[in-house]
């Protein structure tokens, strides 16, 4: 189980391990005092607070009917084309998840984060490297602005990275219901990769062949709610390392770049929402894009949203495929470099906004 700390879409573990520096329970601090907003989460730059920052609110990421994808529908791939090389983020309706799962996740998920600190803090993750659990997220250094989350992280995928000690055993029902949920998803992700694939000129198998053995990790974020939601963010805006991430989100809050601004992702009843990660965009030399994106928080209700990463295994070399060096882009716009060392290369460079994939980069 060597290396697993940088098997994923993680922002803290190694970090932390380097820069030990104790960060508050969020959820705690509200339940203490719920007007309370510490300087260190205040965003300092202007332009950067989510009542600064443009919004809008009119366009709508796409929507992509999976059913027709796995039935090789060519409007509905042309579609996830566009969407992923133009958005890098859509909306997967149609998914085969079942409705109860996915209410059954965030329900126990929800028992779970309304349990006392005591009570949660079994689980608390020992930054040992050995598969998280709960704790704070993006914790990169002491001058770092915090963001407003807690989470519950785990390995889902492969069976055999899963660690029991990180795995509640309350509320009873809960380990069934990440079980029947990190499923799911996993079954999504693997549909979607053959489509991935097919789009790439490749063999339906070939991305998930390229994986060596998939990877899925589950982060559950946590929002609760915030007296100053104009100048604190849930989360800071980051592109992710994964190849895919797909993602169920409960309360609105999922903001994405795009043209210059930011666009509310506004939840569809049980769809799902899926982005390109870092992994995929260097695959597809640049055509597909792993776009920034951030969360925010409100004054009235908690959220919750139940990232799962799909990644590669660390030892695999990543690179441009030479299918995809074309007339489009006929140059390399990415080295070719192990995922391990291009993931832990993200984290150990300040963890803003996409800095970090640049430094992948050929300067052309
Ligand atoms: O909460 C959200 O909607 C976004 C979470 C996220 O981007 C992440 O966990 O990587
Ligand atoms: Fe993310």
């Amino acid at each position: 189980m060597e290396e697993i700390g940088v098997t994923m879409e993680n922002r803290n573990t190694n970090i932390v391990a380097e820069m030990p520096i104790s960060v508050e329970n969020v959820q705690e601090m509200v339940r203490k005092d719920p007007s309370a907003v510490p300087e260190r989460f205040i965003v300092k730059n202007d332009i950067d607070r989510p009542n600064i920052s443009l919004v809008s609110s009119g366009d709508q990421i796409p929507v992509i009917d999976l059913s027709l994808i796995s039935d090789g529908n060519e409007d509905e791939l042309k579609k996830l084309d566009l969407a992923s090389s133009e958005w890098g983020f859509f909306q997967v309706i149609n998914h085969d998840v079942e409705e109860k799962v996915l209410s059954g996740m965030r329900d126990t998920a929800a028992e779970f984060f309304n349990l006392s600190f005591e009570e949660k803090n079994k689980y608390a993750t020992q930054n040992d490297l050995q598969g998280y659990g709960h704790g704070q997220a993006f914790v990169v250094s002491k001058k770092k602005t915090l963001d407003w989350t807690d989470c519950l992280m785990l390995f889902t995928y492969p069976l055999a990275y899963r660690n029991p000690k990180y795995w509640p055993t309350a509320p009873l029902e809960f380990k069934d219901a990440i079980d029947a949920y990190s499923a799911g998803v996993h079954k999504v992700g693997e549909k979607l990769l053959s489509a991935f694939s097919v789009l790439m000129g490749m063999n339906k198998d070939s991305l998930q062949e390229m994986h060596q053995g998939v990877m899925n990790v589950l982060r559950m974020n946590y929002y609760p709610t915030c007296s100053m939601p104009d100048e604190v963010l849930g989360v800071s805006p980051h592109s992710d390392a994964s190849s895919l991430t797909i993602l169920m989100q409960d309360v609105a809050g999922l903001q994405i770049r795009h043209d210059g601004g930011w666009v509310s992702v506004n939840p569809i009843q049980n769809a799902l929402v899926v982005n390109i990660g870092d992994a995929l965009e260097i695959w597809s030399n640049g055509k597909f894009k792993s776009i920034e994106h951030r969360a925010i928080t409100n004054t009235e209700k908690a959220r919750t949203s139940f990232a799962s990463f799909i990644t590669p295994n660390t030892e695999i070399e990543i690179g441009p495929l030479d299918q995809m060096i074309d007339l489009v882009i006929p140059v390399t716009l990415y080295k070719k470099m192990k995922y391990g060392d291009f993931v832990r290369g993200s984290f150990k460079e300040k963890y803003e906004g996409k800095g970090h994939t640049k430094t992948e980069k050929f300067e052309v």
